[in-house]
């Protein structure tokens, strides 16, 4: 496990050190692992650029992601065939995208279950897919089908704005006897996404990803989920704020999604009512940066020094040097809130925006599994005088996250090629004290 930040402070835990002591207490004892598990639909984001008329012509709406049924899919795609417009194909879905930016960042294994092609072709999108995913990535439980993965059209327009159009294959035909109660031992943390419901009544994804959840309770591991798309929210708002009060720990989101989920505008308010469903919230907001809000309790709550900050909660980042845990877990829970602008206010130029979210809560699960890392070989620490949810507080994961999400902005994938510059490691140096 690579840390999230290099520490200097008392809490720097040398994984690596060649100590001899060390390495012997090592040898008696092997260092405890964790994981980070996730239930995806195994898709080839195909990217292409396309104009507004494109998008109009296919009945797109911009920004979002709709499933096409598998004649208009095929219309789509010999469009962009005859027009030679198809300039990258990537392994994408927003499950596998974090998972593979979690192992890239942590240096560490991640598991996903899934759906494969069995008759893998040198060259097919299956076959591109296991090529271009982190080698930390643990395939091993993917269940075979009998066709091709999923497809998604990746549609970029000249403001560098992303929509997806779907052409699902086997995606969705996951069975739950194919997820493994032995996959979520010892894990991190469970992710999974709102598009697992979207699929046919009769696709047993979303019973997948039910017993995935089963197995993460049995075992104590937290429930994130990412929520995808508005359209996916919005069809059934009140359905996904029961299934968030029964399951979920964490809940990222974009700004759209959570006024889909909240009926609120303004991300800091939509945050904030996410709190009566869930223990933290991540709600990223494309140019404006991104909001945490979470419980601590109010004995180990902790002043921000930096400077504090208006909005509809005034001072809202009071107590951002928190950090996050379960409102069960505190005697008396406070409310903890944090935002960060984008790092250095964006890219100059921002290749295209797909996978941003997706990175943000990448960094999210890392420093959670920081936690439960550090947790499980230096229990007495102080770090752990409290039941915590993650390594870092409120303040240092928007900063860990925004980076990642910059860092996606600047390339074209939507999946990170690299971890970060060792240069930064440090959170106490570089960018952290701009
Ligand atoms: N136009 C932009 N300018 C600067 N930063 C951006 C821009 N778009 C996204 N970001 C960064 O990427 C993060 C996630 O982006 P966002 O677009 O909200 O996610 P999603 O892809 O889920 O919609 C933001 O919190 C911000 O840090
Ligand atoms: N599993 C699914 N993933 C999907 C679907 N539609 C889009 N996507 C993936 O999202 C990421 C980018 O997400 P972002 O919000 O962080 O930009 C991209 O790689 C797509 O593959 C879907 O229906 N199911």
């Amino acid at each position: 496990m690579k840390f999230p930040g290099q520490r200097k402070s008392k809490h720097y835990f040398p994984v690596n050190a060649r100590d001899p002591l060390v390495a012997q207490i090592q040898h008696d004892n092997p260092f405890a692992r964790t994981h980070l598990v996730g239930v995806g639909q195994t898709i080839v984001d195909i990217e292409a650029r396309v104009d507004d008329d494109f998008l109009n012509r296919h009945s797109l709406s911009k920004g979002h992601s709709l499933v096409l049924d598998e004649d208009k899919a095929e219309q789509l795609y010999q469009e962009l065939k005859e027009h030679d417009l198809i300039s990258h194909e990537y392994p994408g879905d927003t499950i596998g995208n974090t998972l593979h930016n979690y192992s890239v960042l942590a240096d560490d294994k991640s598991i996903l279950l899934g759906v494969m092609s069995q008759d893998l072709k040198i060259g097919s999108y299956a076959y591109r897919y296991l090529c271009n995913t982190s080698c930390r990535m643990d395939l091993d439980y993917l269940q075979p089908v009998d066709g091709p993965i999923g497809r998604c059209y990746t549609l970029i327009t000249e403001d560098g704005e992303r929509t997806f159009a779907i052409n699902e294959g086997q995606m969705n035909q996951l069975r739950p006897e194919s997820v493994p109660e032995c996959a979520f031992e010892n894990a991190s943390a469970l992710v999974l996404s709102s598009y697992l419901v979207r699929g046919k009544v009769t696709d047993p994804m979303k019973n997948a990803a039910l017993k995935a959840i089963e197995h993460a309770k049995k075992h104590d591991v937290p429930v994130v989920l990412t929520l995808g798309t508005k359209y996916v929210i919005e069809d059934k708002k009140e359905w996904w704020i029961e299934f968030l009060k029964e399951h979920v720990t964490c809940v990222a989101m974009n700004e759209e999604e959570a006024e889909a989920l909240t009926g609120e505008k303004d991300p800091l308010i939509a945050a904030d009512k996410a709190l009566d469903w869930v223990d933290m919230v991540l709600c990223t907001a494309g140019p404006v940066g991104l909001y945490m809000a979470g419980y601590t309790d109010d004995a180990l709550k902790r002043e921000s020094t930096l400077p504090l900050l208006p909005g509809h909660i005034p001072e809202f980042n009071k107590y951002e040097f928190s950090r996050p845990m379960m409102k069960t877990d505190c005697k008396n829970p406070v409310r903890v809130y944090s935002h960060i602008a984008p790092y250095l206010g964006g890219p100059v130029e921002i290749k295209n925006t797909n996978g941003a979210g997706d990175a943000a809560l990448s960094a999210l699960l890392h420093d959670m599994s920081a936690n439960r890392y550090h947790k499980a070989n230096v229990p007495n620490s102080g770090k752990h005088n409290g039941k915590f949810l993650s390594y870092s507080s409120f303040s240092q994961i928007c900063q860990y996250s925004n980076r990642v999400s910059y860092e996606v902005l600047t390339q074209h994938a939507p999946r990170l090629s690299r971890g970060l510059p060792e240069r930064e490691d440090c959170l106490e140096e570089a960018y952290w004290e701009r």
